[in-house]
């Protein structure tokens, strides 16, 4: 299909040139381009310019952009998105007082979620997860990182990831897998937590290196999850099968885990709500991304991620929905960027760099996406006919995007 966009109000993210990631003062600025026309063919962004200077075409179907603005799709690095069933149970526990941490002491938690997904077949659990994929699409993600770790076995692990690996080829939108076995101590291993890391590091690793299951490994590193020795352990050996790691720290204690996470060469830190002097020190000068996941935050009412104070220590910052049944069971990329304004104080360019470029980056797709660069995949996000780009975070709650195109196809609304 090929596509011409034409009298864009204003394109968001026009770098002819893109830089890999975006830090600290960088993350302000957000090149745009008015009154502009688009060019999309074979799936990639084939050319863009200004109305003044419109190039003949034959062959493309026209699409009239007037009073809308054009944006290169959300790129969502943090989901687990792959799920069965829900927790609406835990949901009310917590607004009657207990925590999450009460909650999971109790059995709920992640190892809940696992003993439902353990009982799914894979065809339900590929259902369930299309819908959820097929509506963050329509909501204008076009790239997105899937989690396991709501299987804790080795069979339910790879299922998991098999439905994810599914989605990527069923689905136009983009999609890179990461192995969170070390998500929970599953209830079997409850007093034998060495039992458990041996099983990872011993079976599931192996099976999901050899069935090129995943690019990223990841572990909850947290207290009552996994220590940071325990880390270390995974991750070092997560290294022989070439298994990137992006880890969850920080999100109820600074345990050490940033520094551990730089030091084993992380793609990026996600969670971060708890953040010490000593963890910016950590990242500071390494090639590790710090992700923000504001709605996670909002849903467990915990704190929010300091995305000011990392920015303005000259630091990149990714912004991802964290997508889960427990802590966040919402895939909605725009509220994301809203809260981020609204509860981090992130100017609305600096959160929309840290939604396409910044979570490209976060993903390892920065070659191919997060902007409106030649060459790169045509995933686009058409809005409605809005006032200015500011407008989005502004106006929370409401949903301004008119169609998403992605891969060069326009996906339904
Ligand atoms: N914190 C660890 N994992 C998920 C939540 C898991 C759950 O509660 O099911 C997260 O990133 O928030
Ligand atoms: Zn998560």
């Amino acid at each position: 299909m090929k596509l011409l966009l034409t009298h864009i109000k204003e394109l968001l993210q026009v770098r002819d040139n893109a830089p890999a990631k975006l830090s600290g003062a960088e993350m302000n600025h957000l090149p745009t381009l008015k009154n502009a026309w688009l060019l999309v063919k074979d799936g990639k962004i084939f050319d863009y310019g200004s109305m003044t200077k419109m190039p003949e075409t034959k062959g493309f179907k026209t699409i009239d952009c007037k009073g809308k603005i054009v944006l290169p799709a959300w790129c969502d690095s943090h989901s687990h998105l792959v799920y069965a069933g829900n927790r609406e149970q835990e949901f009310v526990d917590r607004i009657k007082g207990l925590s999450y941490q009460e909650i999971a002491e109790k059995g709920g938690g992640i190892v809940n979620s696992a003993k439902k997904l353990q009982q799914t077949s894979e065809d339900s659990l590929y259902k369930q997860s299309a819908k959820r994929l097929e509506e963050v699409m329509r909501l204008g993600t076009g790239a997105i990182e899937i989690k396991s770790g709501y299987g804790l076995t080795t069979e339910a692990e790879l299922k998991m990831l098999h439905v994810a690996k599914r989605l990527a080829e069923h689905y136009p939108i983009t999609i890179k897998t990461t192995f969170l076995g070390a998500h929970a101590i599953p209830t079997e291993f409850k007093n034998n937590k060495d039992g458990y890391l041996d099983l990872i590091c011993n079976e599931m690793l192996p099976k999901v290196a050899e069935q090129q299951l995943a690019s990223y490994v990841d572990v909850f590193c947290e207290e009552g999850y996994f220590s940071v020795s325990d880390t270390e352990r995974i991750l070092s050996e997560a290294k022989k099968y070439n298994l990137i790691p992006k880890i969850h720290v920080n999100q109820f204690n600074a345990i050490g885990g940033v520094a551990i996470g730089v030091k084993y060469k992380a793609l990026s830190v996600d969670h971060l709500e708890v953040l010490t002097d000593d963890d910016i020190a950590a990242l500071k000068g390494s090639e590790t991304m710090p992700v923000a996941l504001p709605s996670c935050s909002y849903f467990l009412s915990i704190p929010y991620t300091p995305g000011r104070k990392i920015i303005d220590s000259g630091l990149p910052l990714a912004l991802a929905t964290d997508y889960n049944p427990g802590s966040t069971p919402s895939g909605n990329m725009n509220f994301v960027v809203s809260t981020a304004c609204i509860k981090m104080r992130l100017t609305p360019e600096e959160a929309i760099n840290a939604a396409t470029i910044n979570g490209a980056y976060a993903m390892g797709l920065s070659e191919t996406h997060g902007s409106i660069t030649k060459g790169k995949v045509a995933n686009l996000i058409v809005t409605k006919p809005i006032p200015s780009y500011g407008y989005l975070p502004y106006s929370f709650g409401s949903n301004h995007i008119e169609m998403v195109i992605l891969n060069g196809k326009e996906i339904k609304q």
